[in-house]
């Protein structure tokens, strides 16, 4: 499918090691440095090494083609700004075009995330309370972007998944309240590219279908994505980029939360690796039972999943303590913890019309049904 969005800069999702920079520039009358100056000035006021540069997002930039000077900055510099090691080439991109906001709700947390093409360029949480209204998570989420240098009048367009449906709305009303956007809600009705066999297409998670896209365009082969979210979810996509459906377990934090709760001389204790499996003491007791116990869940469903199969599948995890149980596991071959995020830009580039560059449901076959659709199948044929 042609997409209409403006052209993405292509950055390599690195985001460990390397750093996206917005500078904030005066605008070049009223600036006496000139831009390369700016840029060098910036930086080392911000204490930040030119090694971990991946992206340069310059505001106020007008025109863009006035600040090319700066692309041979980094790797020309010499002298007080120390060479990049060659493992570590820095990615510059100049750019100012427009942003997707992309927006998981989760049952305990809702993330953010700010896209300019395919690069995520930001990403914020807030925790999932069903008592602020669109006015306040206007003004959160705005603080939140601003803080992390996002130039919100880029922000041109929205999609939104979420699980918690008072919050949906919610979601809706702080996009228009602090965008002027009307969001697209992955839900009946939009194009996902995926048949959905679940018995009742309309009672899976939006997020579950979200991961599965995104899941099966990391492998490209049958997968099984793991998200260890309030609950653990697995959800299987057949090699045919199928979704078929899967299993939800009770979350890790509130296995543990029920645990603390329930017995009187068992206290919080964090959620971490302890020493050894054989724990001594009722901390690494718990946190072995918790986290070992959890990963023999995962192990011992991976493998009932791959028999029931019957078809070979990678598995890919994302989710708050996919890195802490992963490693505990040798089913899990990769964590993402953008995922969602990635598979909420996947499905806005699905629904764009390549006649305006905005998002409609209405010229193709749904995947996820609308309501009144008596259907129990999906049949999308993309
Ligand atoms: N970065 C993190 N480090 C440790 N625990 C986390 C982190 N992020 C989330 N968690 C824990 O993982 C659980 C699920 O988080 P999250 O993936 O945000 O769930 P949901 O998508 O259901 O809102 C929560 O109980 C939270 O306490
Ligand atoms: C299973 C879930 C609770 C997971 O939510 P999360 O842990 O991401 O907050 C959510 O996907 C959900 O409410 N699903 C609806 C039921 C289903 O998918 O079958
Ligand atoms: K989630």
């Amino acid at each position: 499918m042609h997409l209409t969005r403006t052209a993405a800069p292509r950055t390599a999702p690195c985001r460990d090691a390397l750093l996206h920079v917005s500078i904030f520039f005066p605008p070049p009358p009223s600036s006496s440095r000139p831009p390369l100056a700016c840029a060098l000035f910036s930086l080392r006021a911000l204490a930040v090494s030119p090694h971990r540069v991946a992206t340069v997002t310059p505001s106020f930039f007008t025109p863009p083609t006035a600040f090319l000077p700066l692309l041979p900055v980094f790797p020309l510099s010499t002298g007080s700004l120390p060479q990049p090691p060659s493992s570590l080439p820095p990615r510059l991109v100049y750019s100012s075009g427009p942003m997707l906001l992309a927006i998981d709700v989760g049952n305990t947390n809702i993330s953010f995330g700010v896209f300019e093409g395919e690069a995520l360029l930001h990403h914020v949480r807030s925790e999932s309370s069903r008592s602020r209204t669109p006015d306040e998570y206007a003004v959160l989420v705005r603080q939140m972007l601003a803080l992390h240098g996002v130039d919100l009048d880029r922000i041109d367009s929205a999609i939104i998944a979420s699980v918690v449906p008072p919050l949906t709305d919610t979601m809706v009303g702080l996009v228009r309240r602090a965008f002027h956007q009307d969001a697209l809600v992955v839900g009946p009705g939009i194009r996902t590219g995926m048949p959905i066999l679940y018995e009742n297409p309309r009672e899976v998670g939006a997020d579950r279908i979200v991961n599965a896209v995104a899941a099966f365009e990391w492998a490209r082969s049958g997968v099984v994505v793991v998200d260890f979210g309030t609950a653990t979810t697995f959800d299987c996509v057949t090699p045919r980029g199928e979704y078929l459906g899967g299993v939800i377990a009770p979350g890790i934090q509130i296995s543990a939360e029920a645990l603390f709760s329930r017995a009187a001389r068992l206290h919080r204790v964090e959620i971490a690796l302890p020493p050894k499996v054989v724990g001594r003491n009722p901390m690494h007791s718990m946190q072995s039972g918790i986290v070992y116990g959890y990963a023999g869940l995962v192990e011992g469903l991976c493998g009932r999943l791959r028999r029931e199969l019957g078809y070979p599948c990678r598995i890919i995890a994302t989710g708050g303590l996919a890195r802490l149980i992963a490693p505990q596991t040798e089913s899990i071959e990769h964590v993402d913890d953008d995922l969602t995020l990635t598979g909420l830009r996947l499905l806005y580039e699905r629904n764009l019309t390549p006649r305006d560059g905005k998002t409609t449901t209405s010229d193709a076959p749904p995947t996820i049904p609308n309501q009144d659709d008596a259907s129990p199948r999906s049949t999308d044929p993309a």
